[in-house]
């Protein structure tokens, strides 16, 4: 593999590094759980990453990924360290049920999404001065999801059946990726100018496919990065963990407690991101990413069927859990879901209305573009409080699953690698933003994400 510096591009006399993904930071730490670790090929490719090279071959690889992933789930070895099996044959690949089921979920969730319930919000000023609009009806979206799939269960439909159909579901989620990220990709070329992300318009099309060209694109007032970000794959991602929740009741005639902690857990995180959602219309992917094929791979295929791995591993490998290793694991979940609201609620609290007096009395610091930054309370504690938070929760949904496999820590390695990388990230951008008192930040908080440790 040709392993070449960072990939440098000139474009308006301007001089622009092109960010390197998220998912590069992903395909080197996947890498690393099939072979022992070779630093240097880490470095190689972490380089070559940034080249059109490391563009073709993460689209490739990342699909490849999830479907091992849910293959090896599947097996009684259960083991990320042996050689990757051959692929399954075709016939279990598709099945002519798998498109019908993710076509009317799609488009139930888009039909919640444009119901006219709940407030509509404004987001962040766009580079033309104008802000769009968003409709704040997640929560209800996940309630009439919640209802439908109840009357399903009791019109006695076999949810457990999501489990046997996993993979095509998987195929087919990933197949209306790409589906997806081409259409963004050409239909970009009609954008204006002002309405396209900064970091996915190098010109190479191979790596302004997988970034994504256009910042905010819609189709009339329907958003298709917000509607993706937050409803097909997020709310999907639960109904997967319910289907094997019932796949387990079929197999053992009840759920098991290790299946019931994964399950909660996870529908408490959805609940609060979707509870929480105007807090998305502020975060990196809503405000500066464009919309490409990363997002879009990730949001429709990555969440629901990797995030999804510690449900479906219960499946197959039953654990017993005491109810004091319950007792530790719920309160090690509590605690970092502390963390990670009040953390982020506090920052969005201070954006949104610095004189509130839940924030009004934090130590803050001024910066040279009027914005303040907190250096007391949650963000005086560590530079990313609600990484750690949402950190601690994701070892508390592996540990249900014991300590015997690397698999149902999959998601705890990965997130932390994404984690570490968006902290990186975050800080050059707000370097580049805050100048001098970003720095003065950064010296009165040392520490990034785990406190005396990173
Ligand atoms: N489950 C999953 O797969 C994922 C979950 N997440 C979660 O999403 C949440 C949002 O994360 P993310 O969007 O990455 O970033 P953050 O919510 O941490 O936002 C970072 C921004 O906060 C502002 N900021 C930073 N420091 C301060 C300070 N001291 N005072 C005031 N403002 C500050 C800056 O923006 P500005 O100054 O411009 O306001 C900075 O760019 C996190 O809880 C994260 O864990 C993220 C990715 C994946
Ligand atoms: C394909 C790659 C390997 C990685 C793609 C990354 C995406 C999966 C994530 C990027 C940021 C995300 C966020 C959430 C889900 C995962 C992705 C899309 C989030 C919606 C999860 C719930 C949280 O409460 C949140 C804060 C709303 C998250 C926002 C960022």
């Amino acid at each position: 593999m040709a392993v070449i510096g960072p990939w440098c591009c000139r474009r308006r006399g301007q001089e622009r590094r092109g960010p390197r993904s998220e998912s590069a930071a992903c395909f080197i730490m996947v890498r690393s759980l099939f072979t022992p670790i070779d630093e240097k090929l880490c470095v190689s490719l972490s380089l070559s990453l940034s080249l059109p090279a490391g563009a073709t071959l993460i689209p490739v690889f990342l699909p490849l990924t999830v479907l091992y992933l849910l293959s090896v789930c599947r097996s009684p070895g259960a083991s990320v360290l042996q050689w990757p099996p051959p692929l399954p044959p075709t016939a279990h690949l598709l099945d002519p049920v798998a498109p019908v089921i993710i076509a009317v979920w799609v488009a139930l969730q888009g039909f919640l999404y444009l119901l006219p319930v709940g407030k509509v919000s404004e987001g962040l000023v766009l580079r033309d001065g104008t802000k769009l609009r968003y409709p704040i009806n997640g929560f209800s979206a996940l309630c009439w999801s919640g209802v439908l799939l109840g009357l399903c269960l009791w019109l006695g439909m076999p949810l457990g059946y999501l489990f046997d159909l996993i993979i095509p579901l998987a195929v087919c989620a990933i197949a209306t990726s790409y589906l997806l990220a081409l259409y963004l990709y050409i239909r970009s070329f009609w954008a204006p100018n002002h309405a396209l992300a900064l970091g996915g318009n190098t010109g190479n099309p191979l790596y302004d496919f997988f970034m994504g060209r256009e910042l905010n694109p819609r189709i009339g007032r329907f958003d298709l990065k917000y509607f993706c970000e937050l409803r097909p794959g997020l709310i999907g991602w639960v109904v997967l963990n319910l289907g094997m929740l019932m796949k387990e009741v079929e197999l053992r005639d009840s759920p098991s407690l290790a299946m019931l902690l994964v399950n909660g857990f996870q529908l408490l995180y959805v609940s609060d991101a979707l509870w929480n959602e105007e807090a998305v219309l502020t975060t990196m992917d809503i405000v500066h990413d464009g919309f490409g094929f990363m997002l879009a791979f990730g949001d429709l295929a990555w969440v629901p069927f990797t995030y999804s791995l510690q449900a479906m591993f219960l499946v197959v490998h039953p654990q017993t859990l005491s109810p004091l290793a319950a007792t530790g694991i719920v309160l090690l979940n509590g605690i970092g879901y502390y963390i990670f609201r009040k953390s982020n609620s506090q920052k969005n609290q201070f954006r949104r209305n610095p004189t509130h007096p839940s924030v009004a009395n934090l130590e803050t610091i001024a910066t040279a573009t009027g914005k303040r930054l907190l250096v007391s309370g949650w963000w005086g504690f560590v530079r990313h409080p609600n990484y750690l938070g949402d950190i601690l929760m994701a070892l508390a949904w592996s540990l249900p699953c014991g300590v015997s496999h690397l698999l149902p820590y999959f998601y705890l390695i990965y997130f932390t690698v994404l984690l570490v990388h968006r902290e990186d990230r975050d800080a050059r951008q707000c370097r580049a933003k805050y100048g001098l008192a970003w720095d003065t930040y950064c010296r009165r908080v040392p520490y990034r994400i785990i406190p005396y440790v990173y």
